[in-house]
């Protein structure tokens, strides 16, 4: 999708809130919008979404299923959350039973399961706000906009945001986000737009691979089925390691220790990913290596 030369007022003869903006997004990438209060990153936003036409300019290619999650879910609307969501996932698309499947699939994924029947202005902002986030993701989004995401969530809430974006990047979708909270250091990776004096500027990338390295702990059971389906969503799993693994007394209090480091393939190496955990060793190309960790 492309901003070409995009101005936007909200009235005629109103001040310039934008002034001859120029960006592209494309599948798989993630732009974080930065900018202080008031300085126009809904506005951006809402261009992008197709919220809002410019007073000036185009935008192009923009993909046929977008998501949309504005700043605050407008809850002042009198239907319970399934009717809403289903009535939503039609116009999104879906036939009766697809819109019946997508809106039980997003209900329990977000926790909203208790909150069916519940008609959208009983509901809390945090809840209010899982509603507009299911909304976006009723058909998978080839490009998804979030408006302040985190506002009004509870710290698990919070957790489903990065998992969301997560996924429709995997699906080849793009993302813009907005965030004046600092949340999205958990997004790395990101490009970084930055709203001012009504122009976008783009930070220029550092140069370093958008490649982390994230570590985890599985329960010793579910090793295989793990990393089999890390590697089938496109990881490349380093290396697996016996581990004692003790919670860490806060968030972010230190990584646990291992007791012990088996050889890769030797005695007492986990079972191999993708042939049904049948116990045979780890001895795939692309498992050994020096660090003990998963990266995409
Ligand atoms: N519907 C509207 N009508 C008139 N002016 C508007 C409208 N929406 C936003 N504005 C003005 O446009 C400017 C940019 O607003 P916008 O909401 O895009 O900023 P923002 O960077 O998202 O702010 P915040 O961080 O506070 O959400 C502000 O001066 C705002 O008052």
């Amino acid at each position: 999708m492309r901003l070409d030369d995009v101005w936007l007022r909200y009235h005629r003869r109103g001040r310039w809130v934008l002034r001859a903006v120029a960006a592209e997004i494309g599948p798989g990438e993630v732009a974080i919008v930065l900018g202080r209060n008031g300085v126009g990153k809904s506005t951006l936003l809402q261009l992008a979404a197709g919220v809002l036409r410019p007073s000036r300019g185009r935008v192009v290619d923009r993909p046929a299923a977008v998501g949309w999650v504005p700043e605050r879910f407008p809850a002042d609307q009198p239907f319970s959350v399934a009717h809403y969501l289903t009535a939503m996932a039609r116009i999104a698309g879906h036939s009766a039973t697809g819109a019946e499947r997508a809106v039980a699939y997003w209900t329990e994924r977000l926790g909203l399961g208790g909150f069916r029947h519940t008609r959208l202005p009983q509901l809390s902002k945090g809840t209010a706000q899982k509603v507009g986030l299911a909304q976006a993701m009723l058909r998978p989004p080839g490009l998804l906009v979030l408006d302040e995401p985190w506002e009004g969530l509870d710290a698990a809430a919070r957790e489903l945001v990065p998992e969301l974006i997560d996924e429709v990047l995997t699906g080849g979708g793009a993302v813009l986000v907005s965030d004046h909270r600092g949340e999205t250091v958990r997004l790395p990776g990101a490009r970084l737009w930055t709203v001012a004096d009504g122009t976008l500027t783009e930070e220029a990338p550092t140069g370093e691979p958008a490649l982390a390295v994230v570590e985890l702990a599985v329960p010793a059971a579910r090793v295989a089925g793990t990393v089999a389906r890390l590697r089938a969503d496109g990881h490349h799993v380093i290396r697996v390691r016996d581990h004692a693994f003790s919670p860490p007394s806060t968030p972010t209090g230190p990584a646990p220790v291992p007791d012990r480091e088996p050889a890769v393939g030797g005695a007492g190496a986990w079972p191999a990913a993708g042939r049904g955990g049948d116990g045979a060793a780890l001895d795939e190309p692309g498992v050994e290596g020096p660090a003990p960790e998963v990266t995409r």
